[in-house]
């Protein structure tokens, strides 16, 4: 009992599952959003160990059935469509949230519903994660800190962002769905880990998937003049996906409950990226300015000392290594050879 007259409830019991002696070394992970781009590669990771199964529940708005074909069939590995807006009943030990379209140019497709799968799929599995006493972690993002004023973004700044601009449903919406991480954790015991992801980039990303780096490279080997939206002085800091999901897999592992931002600390402005994409893929390529979109960060770079102490995760993996991989990614995919 608390002193202030309320009552402070026990935590959960774990999941049942953990007791049992046929399943005992066994764990059972859901992944939401698995079907997708960071998801898939953490299924690829967590399938790896043998005492592992997997439960992906997708409802394919951008993710596909295609990024885990090696899994479909597998004993150890179960693919549900299913939208996380909606109730989930299954028993697991943990909950990889990744469920959330990703690209600027998907979650503003239809903001109302990118709200909702922020906030209310949000809600859905915490209530999962309560009912069966699992770990949740959330795939928070470096959008929470909008436009920043604070440079580079350490966990403890609290963000410049718009309530109420087309960003909103996206930034807003993971920012709520940190508030209602630490209101379960604080008011029912549940266990959680926030990450906030940085710009995150490798194999298997949707060739149109709008973001810049697929945007440039998928450009580049069409032959396309590379999109540099203006004024190509805004910054970024680019994460490989392996180094991701490495970062993730600690950081559930690990006994923070974070936020914990999980980034590359390495800071490109948009021409600088073009520039290394063209050196790299298309020596005579063009590079064209555009348009931009309103309330576009002007500048982004993870302050990862937290990560480093608490985790013993960095990133090992830099742009200049990681582009190529990702070039003959998509090389296969667009059916582009290497002269
Ligand atoms: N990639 C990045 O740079 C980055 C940066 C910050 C945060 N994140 C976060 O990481 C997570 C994964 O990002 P990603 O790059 O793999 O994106 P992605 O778009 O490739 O994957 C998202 C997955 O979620 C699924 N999904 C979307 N809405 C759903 C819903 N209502 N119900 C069930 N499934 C749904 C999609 O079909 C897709 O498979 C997201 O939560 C995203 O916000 C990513
Ligand atoms: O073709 C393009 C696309 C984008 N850009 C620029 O590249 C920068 C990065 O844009 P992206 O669309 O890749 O992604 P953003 O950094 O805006 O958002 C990203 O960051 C955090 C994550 O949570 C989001 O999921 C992710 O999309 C922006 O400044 C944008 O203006 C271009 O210059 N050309």
């Amino acid at each position: 009992m608390a002193t202030n007259g309320t009552t402070t409830k026990p935590p959960p019991m774990p999941s049942p599952l953990r007791n049992s002696k046929f399943l005992q070394s066994n764990m059972r992970i859901l992944v939401t959003g698995g079907a997708g781009f960071i998801g898939s590669h953490l299924v690829d990771r967590l399938m790896q160990n043998e005492k592992n199964e997997v439960i992906v529940a997708d409802n394919y708005f951008t993710g596909s059935k295609d990024n885990l074909k090696k899994w479909i069939g597998h004993p150890r590995f179960e693919l549900i469509r299913h939208d996380v807006t909606e109730p989930l009943m299954v028993e697991v030990d943990q909950i990889y949230h990744l469920a959330c379209p990703a690209s600027p140019i998907f979650y503003k497709y239809n903001p109302v519903k990118t709200i909702k799968t922020n906030v209310i799929g949000t809600l859905n599995m915490l209530g999962l994660a309560k009912r069966v006493g699992a770990r949740i972690l959330l795939t928070s993002t470096s959008e929470v800190y909008g436009d920043p004023l604070v440079h580079p973004q350490t966990e403890s700044y609290w963000g410049n962002v718009n309530p109420i601009g087309v960003r909103s449903c996206y930034d807003e919406g993971k920012r709520v769905a940190e508030t209602l991480m630490f209101d379960y954790h604080r008011q029912h015991g549940i266990e959680i880990r926030i990450a906030r992801i940085f710009n995150t980039y490798g194999p298997r990303m949707n060739i149109d998937d709008g973001r810049v780096v697929s945007n440039f490279i998928a450009q580049a080997l069409r032959g396309e003049a590379l999109t540099v939206q203006k004024p190509g002085t805004q910054t970024r800091s680019f994460c490989y996906v392996s180094d991701m999901v490495d970062g993730l897999m600690r950081l559930m592992e690990g006994d923070q409950t974070g936020p914990i931002n999980i980034g590359n600390p390495g800071e490109f402005t948009m021409v600088e990226l073009a520039e290394t994409v063209k050196e790299l893929i298309k020596p005579d390529v063009e590079i064209k300015m555009v348009e931009n979109t309103p309330d576009d960060p002007r500048q982004r770079k993870p302050d990862i000392s937290k990560a480093k102490e608490v985790l013993g995760w960095e990133p090992k993996v830099k742009l200049r290594e990681g582009l190529p991989l990702m070039e003959e990614d998509f090389r296969l995919r667009l059916g582009v050879l290497k002269k």
